[in-house]
């Protein structure tokens, strides 16, 4: 770039970050203002709800007042919230008004334009683009094209133009620090300089340096099923965030953030998250995890978390493996379709003591519904003739002892209170006065039954899932005694209330099925990070409960902790069979960019076909490892370690494979550090040394990492192989492995991988 283009760019950069400061002015004071009003809207409301209510006439008007005075405050309100969505938008801009620079010249056209792109738009007061919006649909120029003809998406179709120049910034506080012209997407020069910072607590927003099948990820529109397979560090989570902030934008009059609902693996990895969405000026989507959703919809009822199935159930056992797979939820869906109605498990429904509904006349009721019907509406059928028939049995009960006795009870308040506005004059006699009340305590008492069938207490959906694991063919490598022991354990943990974690999903996949009940038709956009460690059965259940949603799934086949390690498109077959969709659509990401080449090339070592991973081309150290005799030695080595690294970087983490062991290393460290043992319950990681187990540091990254006993001893099967490479990927810029005697044979002895591993004796 020539000196005289250099300058014209600082210029440019002067001139719109002044006219941005002139705007955050302006909009400084339409704040005020916005503020002001509302203040006086809202307290002109409280006086107005406080008026005078006694005549008839004033209650009418007074009303209609009191809607349009809600509807003032609702849009002062709103209008408030707009100009202080643009004031915060024009202050991040003038600390950074853009990133990249494309001139593009469209057919018919004598010369170039250049447009610029920044994280939004913004105009001068004639109404020319200063800087674009990186989602808007010419952006994605950027992201993808190399120099020549580029084609890209617009809401009208595709269009073509000639990218002739593309350029990138660091902008600073207003200031260029770097600028340099690329012909590649988006230049390594850039990635370089991201990736060489030191972590932070939070994850940061990529738009700067989107890479092209990122980008393809974030401005997908037309898959229902987006599968995103890939390699450790190679951006996923990055652009699963950056692509809800386009589907923001996109889809910006029918879509808000709260139709869109992450499940995150733990509230860790929710916190690490939070910042990325309002960094590009978008409210957060939802979030939750496993866990908590599977509590809400199982209420009454422990559900096994993963982290203790991790913990103390991590077995490949041929049952497990059954019960998590499609063929077992198929199993479901063809046994309640073939339900008899003596099959049927209801459960009586009682009144003051005594049988009012016998299970006879329940499964009779089943039993008359039209077989071709489909299972939701036979259920629910079943149940609008329970509620007929208990209306019908008010009119039966009136006469009962238990009512005269219960009338005679009542006291004064109570009589009235049946009674309500009811006018006694209206009443024939004082007989009808005592009917009408009589009616409406039977009305009431029987509510318990009403409630009952209501929330499907008549029928129990857990005896009816024993019912069906009792008589479900099993696949050869399930042994008979094997069922009959997990059969058995099912029923001697419903006695405690409790569950285990594989049999959740296919409970309420049975339960919500056979009712057609608990669907949720709000969510448009479901996204599953992690998804590796979600069994198959899991996500037939999410697809069951989220109706309208687009299916959003990510993940890392290679980390998986409950599995052993699978090909990416082993994982969409199985997936696309078990959700069949219109289209579905599976991208790769090979490239690794949070670890040095060294540790991302150690790491893929590992791997049975680690071949496909491409570690970014980053320099480090090489990664180094230790074997101590004991327990003590290896203390004294990550003592020294990490003293050592916290000369040089901001977080060290020790990774272990099992909560035990970090609480023991913990109470081994924390007089000699201020440290951070990481549990479960953990929201933030506000040390400089954090020690946790791995199954609590997925999705999460730190400077440097010291994998903790990966022993023969401790990792001795590839069983392990996902743990170990998900400890080791956690490492930015440096990694060291320990173990109490031999290292674990995962890590190959060939001499390519020991290339990049230094041996350090004990300190
Ligand atoms: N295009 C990019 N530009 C700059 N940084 C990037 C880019 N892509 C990824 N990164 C950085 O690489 C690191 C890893 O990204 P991220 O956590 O999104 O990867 P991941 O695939 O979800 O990882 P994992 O599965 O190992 O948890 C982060 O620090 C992220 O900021």
């Amino acid at each position: 770039m020539n000196p005289q283009e250099e300058q014209a760019e600082r210029r440019r950069v002067t001139h719109v970050t002044d006219l941005l400061h002139h705007k955050i002015k302006q909009s400084q004071a339409e704040v005020e203002k916005a503020r002001a009003e509302s203040e006086r809207v809202q307290k002109n409301y409280g006086i107005n709800t406080s008026v005078n209510y006694l005549e008839a006439d004033d209650r009418i008007e007074t009303k209609a007042d009191l809607q349009q005075q809600r509807n003032l405050v609702n849009r002062t309100v709103e209008n408030e919230a707009i100009v202080k969505k643009q004031l915060a938008t024009y202050q991040q801009l003038a600390h950074s008004p853009y990133f990249g620079r494309i001139d593009v010249q469209d057919p018919g056209e004598s010369s170039s334009e250049p447009l610029y792109i920044g994280t939004a738009s913004f105009m001068d007061d004639q109404g020319e683009f200063l800087i674009h919006d990186w989602r808007a649909p010419i952006s994605s120029v950027y992201y993808n094209g190399t120099l020549g003809t580029v084609h890209y998406q617009t809401p009208n179709g595709e269009r073509t133009t000639t990218l002739t120049h593309k350029r990138q910034f660091k902008i600073k506080d207003g200031q260029i620090l770097h600028m340099f012209d690329t012909n590649e997407t988006v230049g390594d020069e850039m990635l370089q300089e991201t990736l060489g910072g030191k972590s932070s607590e939070q994850l940061q927003n990529i738009v700067a340096t989107i890479q092209r099948e990122q980008n393809d990820i974030i401005r997908d529109v037309r898959s229902d099923l987006l599968v995103v397979q890939g390699v450790a560090g190679s951006g996923k989570t990055s652009a699963l965030l950056q692509r809800i902030a386009f589907l923001l934008y996109h889809s910006r009059d029918d879509l808000n953030a709260n139709q869109i609902l992450l499940f995150s693996p733990n509230l860790l990895f929710s916190n690490y998250i939070k910042d990325v969405l309002p960094s590009l000026g978008e409210r957060n989507m939802r979030q939750v995890t496993l866990q908590t959703f599977f509590a809400q919809r199982l209420e009454g009822l422990q559900v096994q978390t993963r982290f203790e199935r991790y913990e103390h159930d991590r077995r490949f056992s041929p049952v497990a493996a059954f019960k998590a797979s499609q063929p077992f939820m198929d199993a479901i869906s063809s046994y309640l379709k073939q339900l008899t109605p003596d099959q049927l498990q209801v459960a009586p429904l009682y009144f003051q003591g005594e049988i009012f509904f016998e299970p006879s006349e329940i499964r009779a009721i089943y039993g008359h519904q039209n077989p071709r019907l489909p299972l939701a509406d036979k259920f629910l059928r079943t149940k609008n003739t329970l509620i007929k028939r208990l209306k019908a049995r008010i009119k039966d009960e009136l006469g009962e002892e238990w009512v005269l006795d219960a009338l005679d009870e009542l006291s004064e308040e109570q009589y009235q209170a049946y009674l309500g506005d009811t006018d006694p004059s209206e009443f024939a006699d004082f007989e009808a006065e005592q009917t009408y009340v009589a009616q409406k305590l039977v009305k009431d008492r029987l509510r318990v039954v009403y409630d009952a069938i209501y929330n499907d207490q008549f029928w129990d959906a857990t005896a009816q899932y024993l019912d069906f694991l009792q008589q479900v063919d099993l696949p050869p490598e399930v042994t008979a005694t094997d069922w009959t022991q997990t059969v058995q354990t099912f029923q001697n943990n419903l006695e405690y209330h409790r569950l285990q974690l594989v049999d959740a999903a296919p409970l309420l996949f049975l339960r919500d099925q056979f009712t057609g009940e608990n669907h949720n038709h709000r969510i448009k956009y479901l996204f599953v990070d992690e998804v590796q460690d979600y069994s198959v059965a899991e996500l037939m259940y999410l697809k069951l409960t989220f109706t309208r949603a687009k299916f959003n799934l990510i993940g890392d086949s290679e980390q998986a902790l409950f599995k052993d390690v699978e090909t990416a498109d082993a994982l969409l077959k199985r997936l696309q069979a078990a959700l069949p969709v219109r289209h579905p659509r599976l991208i790769n990401l090979n490239r690794s960019y949070r670890s040095t080449y060294p540790i991302t090339t150690l790491a893929s070592c590992i791997l049975p076909a680690g071949d496909h991973i491409e570690a970014f081309n980053r320099a480090g150290d090489l990664p180094t490892y230790t074997e101590a005799p004991d327990e003590q030695h290896l203390l004294a080595t990550a003592q020294h370690i990490i003293t050592r690294e916290l000369h040089q970087h901001e977080t060290v983490a020790i990774i272990t494979k099992t909560q035990a062991e970090a609480e023991h290393v913990y109470q081994a460290l924390r007089h000699q550090f201020d440290c951070l043992l990481v549990t479960d319950k953990a929201r933030t990681l506000n040390k400089a040394v954090v020690i946790v187990p791995v199954y609590l540091a997925k999705g999460l990254e730190f400077d440097s990492v010291i994998a903790w006993d990966v022993s023969n001893h401790n990792f001795p099967n590839s069983h392990d192989l996902g743990i170990l490479y998900t400890m080791m990927t956690r490492a930015m810029h440096h990694l060291a492995l320990l173990s109490i005697g031999t290292i674990t044979n995962l890590i190959p002895d060939s001499a390519f991988a020991q290339s990049l591993l230094t041996k350090k004796s004990t300190s």
